[in-house]
């Protein structure tokens, strides 16, 4: 029987430091976000990130924390419990970090009958530190306790004219009322040696600005690529005008050089060339999490009336929007029908 596995990223348990430094161990370790050899990866993460960063992430989980629990999984549940209704399907949701496990996710479809699933990342882009992680641990926990499992996984969506709809839809929604002289697409950044690693032709990637423009089977797993795409769909779709929409990067780390520019420094850039009313989306994610609700929402807007801006507002992610709802349940109901998927990799 087919079913259908969403996974999202995850949250601690709680906005606690004791809840955090687990949840952030866990995150920090995996070889695909921090791709440091394991003996430095330890030293950098358990002996230097997590000696200080659990009690400050955990201040910042607490400002956005919601009554039902972290806004990312309460989310996640609303839009799972809404595809559920759309599918003749079993759905489970699993988190790639946490408690929520995606093992926990794999048995609840395994006691449905389930034994072809398609697994959807809840990344419109591909990255190694998101999107490719999640498939490696689903097939990992596929090879240890559910080898009669088929898995599909769906391509990363982020120009597939429907979902290009639904966000730009729910952004037209985000911006009624507020009179904005700039647009600015905040995605969550990268390190610029990741987009290298993940050129399967050694050479395409530059990260100057140009390359994503060329046509190259390298834009498969080119982060930069595809959230530059998203940019210029939705531009295209919402009929905006070069001068009022831009990208940046942000959440980085520190250390390496990350995907440039830099979203705090944006905020600065446009509020002193004049801009003065920032609307704010971030299409990294499907969900709002901590680094909507607090980095953007309010570290953002203060940073951008510091600069001189005057008025500020955070577009909500797509969330559980009903057309959003409605797209995801087309593409995972077609695949059922059809054994085919309506969204493809790019070239
Ligand atoms: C778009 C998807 C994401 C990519 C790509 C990504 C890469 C990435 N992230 C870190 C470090 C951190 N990210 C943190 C939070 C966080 N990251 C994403 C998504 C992507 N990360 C989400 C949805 C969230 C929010 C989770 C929530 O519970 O709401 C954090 C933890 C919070 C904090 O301490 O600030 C860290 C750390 C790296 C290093 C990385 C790529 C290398
Ligand atoms: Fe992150
Ligand atoms: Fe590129």
């Amino acid at each position: 029987m087919k079913g259908v596995l969403l996974v999202n990223l995850g949250s601690p348990e709680s906005p606690t430091a004791k809840d955090v430094k687990p949840y952030l161990d866990e995150f920090l370790m995996d070889e695909r976000v921090i791709d440091a050899p394991k003996w430095l990866r330890t030293i950098l993460v358990r002996g230097i990130i997590l000696q200080t960063r659990p009690k400050k992430s955990a201040e910042a989980y607490a400002k956005i924390w919601w009554e039902e629990g972290s806004p990312l999984v309460v989310i996640s549940e609303r839009f799972s419990d809404k595809l559920k209704t759309q599918t003749e399907m079993p759905v489970a949701l699993g988190m790639r970090y946490g408690t929520m496990s995606i093992k926990k996710a794999m048995q609840e479809l395994k006691e449905k009958g389930v034994d072809d699933v398609l697994l959807v990342p809840l990344y419109p882009h591909y990255a190694m530190s998101s999107f490719e992680t999640v498939v490696v641990k689903v097939l990992e926990e596929q090879k240890a306790g559910f080898p009669e499992m088929k898995i599909t996984t769906l391509p990363a969506f982020y120009k597939h004219p429907e979902y290009i709809k639904a966000l730009s839809e729910s952004i037209k929604d985000g911006l009624e009322g507020f009179d904005y002289d700039h647009i600015l697409f905040s995605y969550h950044g990268i390190p610029e040696r990741h987009i290298r690693k993940n050129d399967p032709t050694s050479f395409h990637c530059k990260i100057d600005g140009t390359c994503c423009k060329v046509n190259s089977v390298a834009h498969n797993t080119c982060y930069r690529h595809q959230v530059y795409d998203t940019t210029e769909m939705v531009k295209a779709y919402l009929g905006l005008q070069e001068e009022q929409v831009s990208s940046s990067f942000q959440s980085r780390l520190a250390g390496d050089p990350w995907l440039k520019p830099y979203t705090d420094y944006e905020f600065e850039r446009l509020a002193k060339e004049g801009k003065k009313k920032l609307a704010v989306i971030t299409p990294a994610f499907v969900s709002d999490c901590l680094e909507t609700l607090e980095e953007i929402a309010m570290e953002g807007k203060h940073q951008f009336i510091e600069a001189g801006g005057e008025d500020y507002k955070h577009i909500p992610c797509l969330n559980d929007n009903d057309l959003w709802v409605k797209v995801m349940a087309k593409w995972v109901n077609d695949w059922q029908a059809t054994n085919k998927l309506d969204v493809v990799p790019s070239t």
